[in-house]
């Protein structure tokens, strides 16, 4: 029987840490189950899957920001009533669980990394409903664990390095925006400290924050992306958010503290430069 369940493993984060649990990183058994396998918005499922004594990691997610805005219900069931229902089933017969969260629940204004505690006031939808499945779960199941993260890549598919790598290939020049800075975040780095925290047993904060070390503009990303290809950086050049208009607005800043993360006893995140260079060697060019 899996003694780690990963919800939404079709996506990007889940695929990673389903591939790092299968490298035989843990003595666990570890199952995948991918929206079509386990809708977590369907409660009678979600209480038929959750078995005693098993670790819930919750990648499952509605990520389309931007379709958000006018698709906030579905957002909402997805994002806040799935995880409610995770927490439930996890309460019920005890279980853990493991929440992915993101930056989006705060506001962009801080010049300064969030901690855990900062103050939350999403501007979006999709940050709406993120945040509305942060206060459920842990409403629900006080020792959830509700991990935050940021500007997550895996280096293939439609992810933005994965962008940058193809737009390097196919354009002279490219715009990037320079006015949003986060930290890039490799999701195999993130894989492996959500898989420590899985192993870990004495970790009581609640909402914790992982991405990789340092800050970057996208911009500043781009420019590493096609450095690291052997393609010239000054080939992307900068412009402002408001060049590049979009529905939902986009936090400014997007800094995330890893100090209770590392006050926790877990392992932090590598530089970011160092997981990029690894991601790109790993990936190779992308084709979509
Ligand atoms: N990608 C990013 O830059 C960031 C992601 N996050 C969070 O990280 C987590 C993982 O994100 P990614 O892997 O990048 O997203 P993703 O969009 O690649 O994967 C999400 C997966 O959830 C699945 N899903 C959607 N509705 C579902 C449902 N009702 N039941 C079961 N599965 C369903 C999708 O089919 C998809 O495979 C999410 O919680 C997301 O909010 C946080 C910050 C940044």
């Amino acid at each position: 029987m899996a003694n780690i369940l990963v919800t939404g493993a079709g996506g990007q984060l889940g695929r990673q840490i389903l591939e790092r649990a299968g490298n035989g990183e843990l003595e666990h058994t570890t199952v995948g189950t991918t929206s079509a396998e386990l809708d977590i918005t369907d409660p009678a499922a979600v209480a038929a899957a959750v078995m005693p004594g098993m670790v819930v990691v919750n990648c499952a997610a509605y990520t389309a920001v931007d379709a958000a805005e006018t698709d906030e219900a579905r957002a909402m069931a997805v994002n806040a009533d799935g995880p409610r229902n995770l927490a439930e089933a996890c309460a019920r017969v005890g279980a853990r669980l493991i929440h992915i969260s993101t930056d989006y629940v705060f506001d962009g204004t801080s010049t300064t990394p969030y901690e855990p505690d900062a103050s939350t006031a999403p501007q979006g939808a999709y940050g709406r409903t993120k945040l509305a499945g942060e206060q459920a779960v842990l409403r629900v199941l006080p020792t959830a664990h509700v991990v935050r993260t940021a500007w997550v890549y895996t280096g293939s598919g439609s992810d933005f390095v994965s962008t940058m790598r193809r737009l390097e290939g196919e354009r002279d020049t490219v715009r990037v925006v320079d006015d949003q800075v986060g930290s890039p975040t490799y999701s195999w780095d993130l894989a492996g400290g959500v898989l420590e925290l899985v192993t870990a047993n004495q970790v009581h904060a609640p909402i914790l924050h992982a991405t990789n070390r340092g800050t970057a503009s996208w911009y500043e990303l781009a420019r590493e992306v096609f450095a690291g290809v052997g393609a010239d950086p000054d080939r992307v050049k900068r412009c402002s958010s408001s060049e590049y208009v979009r529905p939902a607005p986009r936090p400014a800043y997007s800094v995330l503290s890893a100090e209770a993360w590392a006050r926790a006893g877990l392992t932090p995140l590598r530089d970011w430069r160092d997981a990029l260079a690894d991601a790109l060697a790993v990936s190779g060019p992308a084709t979509t």
